[in-house]
């Protein structure tokens, strides 16, 4: 569990980018955070991870305070996936990448190999393990950079906007993962402002604005609610505009649910 309490945070100690933010991440939990560009959903995750440290407030993972923990501490419960895979990588070789923190952990070789081996498999990198990453395309490199996380075994996973660049084929990659993490009790906090993979993958969802939580819960009722929507400047997936055009009586987020609701009607 994530507690974050009354957390204030300024970069130059003085306008406050986060403001009193408290909030409850349970256990297990998987969330995208949204939020216009500025509104301090990396600045919180980083609040979260040690990397910045509150000015007040404290954040509390598993009931343990992170102000007196080191930030290679707190890296081993909160894993952090950056938005740009070059800012993550420095080994040459994909496995040596994902077991560079096992062997630094002193973890015994076979779990080593066998982490290393789930991780190549989940993260589908099994070809390329003897790899140069810098030989890979960059948005496989992302994966690698999800790979390497995924194998310490944290308890917690942020990922810095993970769908940039993704095709289709790499989106499904990444929902699958999320979701197998979920399924593994692992708490995933995926900063993004790709409202359709949102609207596809996500139960729950936090919202930002102006350095504060305004919003958490179903997309759905977030994407329906105008109000919110213009305080965060946030635009929902297009399909919502098109049902709320069509003045369809349902509240619709999806093209797989306008698919379902359309079929119905002609029949
Ligand atoms: N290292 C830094 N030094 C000073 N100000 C910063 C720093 N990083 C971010 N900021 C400022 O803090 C505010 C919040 O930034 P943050 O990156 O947390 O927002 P964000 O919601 O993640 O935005 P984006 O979607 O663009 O990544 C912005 O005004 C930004 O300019």
């Amino acid at each position: 569990m994530i507690q974050i309490n009354h957390v204030n945070y300024a970069y130059d100690g003085v306008h406050p980018v986060l403001k009193n933010i408290d909030h409850t991440i349970a256990s297990g939990a998987k969330i995208a955070i949204l939020g216009q560009n500025g509104s301090g959903k990396t600045t919180l995750a980083k609040n979260i991870n040690r990397l910045c440290q509150p000015q007040s407030g404290t954040v509390l993972i598993d009931g343990q305070s992170t102000h007196h923990a080191t930030i290679a501490q707190v890296s081993q419960k909160v894993g952090y996936i950056f938005q740009n895979p070059n800012d993550q990588l420095f080994n040459n070789r994909v496995e040596k990448e994902i077991q560079y923190a096992l062997y630094r952990q002193k973890l015994p070789e076979g779990e080593i190999q066998e982490r290393t081996q789930a991780a190549l498999e989940l993260c589908q990198l099994t070809a390329v393990a003897q790899q140069h990453p810098y030989d890979l395309s960059i948005t496989m490199r992302k994966f690698v950079c999800i790979a390497a996380i995924v194998a310490m075994h944290p308890n917690t996973i942020i990922l810095d906007e993970p769908t940039a660049g993704l095709d289709q084929k790499e989106r499904a990659l990444l929902a699958h993962i999320l979701d197998v993490l979920h399924d593994k009790q692992v708490t995933t906090l995926t900063i993004t402002h790709d409202m359709d993979f949102v609207a596809n993958q996500f139960n729950d969802i936090l919202v930002m604005a102006h350095g504060q939580i305004v919003f958490e819960g179903h997309p759905t009722d977030f994407f329906y609610d105008e109000k919110l929507l213009k305080e965060a400047h946030i635009e929902p997936p297009l399909i919502v505009r098109l049902m709320q055009a069509l003045a369809v009586d349902q509240k619709i987020i999806t093209i797989d649910q306008a698919q379902a609701y359309f079929g119905k009607e002609i029949q």
